[in-house]
């Protein structure tokens, strides 16, 4: 496309036909050498967004671009990430003070294409503490890479956060969960990582991290400890658990073999997201807490007499159900963040 919207032919000519060059191309002679080789008319300017939009992975500097962009849009400098769940996105409702951005306004940041994912990126006050959270995740199933899935989560990095809450709904085929639960992860079986995917594939750039990141502990303890205490003051502790979620591609739901195959890995909760983005997140050494909201049972026998298919509505519905108790839960755990000194100070070394 060139700026006007017009698509140059590979001759250089526009579709139109009348003319070898457009009639703004005068001001594009300042092409890169690249774009001049194909006889592209966009301004290097757009050559890059276009070139960023086909690339797998971000460079640094355009994921710093965005940061600044959000830091400087918001006046803020967010401390704790929240990525919201299917059917969850009332987690960023209760942020006060809030600055939004919608995902196509922000340069260079892909858009949500799933239902329950707004698109929007909420920056402001919640519990006295400074967040930032994606009303809308990005899924490999839409067609993104999985680098460009978690990209927001080095985005989050850069504008200060040191904390990733990451919130998704998933089947349970732990035969104790019901539908409702929450479960707080405490592990992941990473099923894409299985068949050779990985958002930190390609060049390392160790201004991000290590190239070869150690995952054990990722979910970190002390928070996960919190919340189970939160539950209990809540009155749900009987409603929640602590088990291991996994990722597969999807976007269809599970086969009753696939979910066999699972519950033998001792998966306890499956999903089609999350692990890509705790990924991101231990890789640049964010603090993570992640819970799955159960939003269906899933049957892993063949003669199940119940009606077990999943389906997005019903995933949907018990996450609005479901959605005050969430609210409620990442609330109260951030009021307890807040009172820690920020990490790096020497009393924040002995806490989480
Ligand atoms: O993981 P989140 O985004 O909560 O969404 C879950 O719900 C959708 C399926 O109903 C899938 O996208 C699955 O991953
Ligand atoms: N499988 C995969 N993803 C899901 C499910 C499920 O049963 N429920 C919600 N997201």
């Amino acid at each position: 496309m060139t700026g006007s919207g017009k698509v140059a032919t590979s001759n250089g000519n526009h579709s139109n036909g009348h003319s070898n060059k457009p009639a703004d191309y005068t001001a594009r002679e300042n092409q890169t050498d690249e774009a001049k080789k194909i006889q592209c008319y966009l301004t290097p300017e757009e050559f890059r967004a276009v070139r960023i939009m086909q690339e797998d992975t971000y460079p640094y500097e355009v994921i710093q671009e965005i940061a600044d962009f959000i830091v400087k849009g918001s006046g803020m400098r967010p401390r704790i990430g929240i990525i919201c769940g299917s059917g969850l996105g009332s987690l960023a409702d209760i942020i006060q003070d809030a600055k939004v951005f919608e995902y196509e306004k922000i340069p260079n940041f892909p858009v949500s294409t799933v239902e329950g994912h707004a698109g929007k990126l909420v920056v402001g006050n919640l519990e006295g503490a400074c967040v930032m959270a994606m009303q809308g995740r990005f899924h490999f199933y839409e067609g993104y890479p999985l680098a460009k899935c978690s990209m927001p989560v080095r985005v989050m990095k850069l504008c200060g956060v040191e904390y990733l809450f990451a919130t998704n709904a998933a089947g349970g085929i732990n035969p104790k969960y019901m539908v409702g639960d929450i479960m707080l992860m405490h592990d992941h079986v990473n099923m894409l990582g299985f068949a050779g995917n990985s958002p930190l594939q390609g060049p390392n750039d160790p201004r991000f991290g290590p190239r070869f990141p150690a995952l054990v502990n990722s979910y970190n303890k002390d928070l996960i400890n919190k919340a189970l205490e939160i539950g209990k003051a809540m009155g749900i502790e009987s409603n929640m658990h602590v088990g291991v979620y996994s990722c597969l591609g999807g976007p269809t739901y599970e086969t009753i073999a696939e979910l066999k195959a699972l519950r033998l890995m001792g998966v306890d909760a499956v999903g089609m997201s999350t692990v890509h983005e705790v990924i991101t997140a231990r890789h640049c050494d964010m603090k993570v807490f992640a819970f799955s909201l159960i939003t269906n049972k899933c049957s892993i026998e063949y003669d199940d007499k119940r009606d077990q298919e999943a389906n997005h509505e019903e995933v949907m519905a018990v996450a609005k159900n479901r959605q005050k108790a969430c609210c409620e839960l990442v609330s109260r755990l951030i009021r307890e963040i807040h009172a820690m000194p920020p990490s790096g100070t020497q009393a924040a070394k002995t806490g989480v």
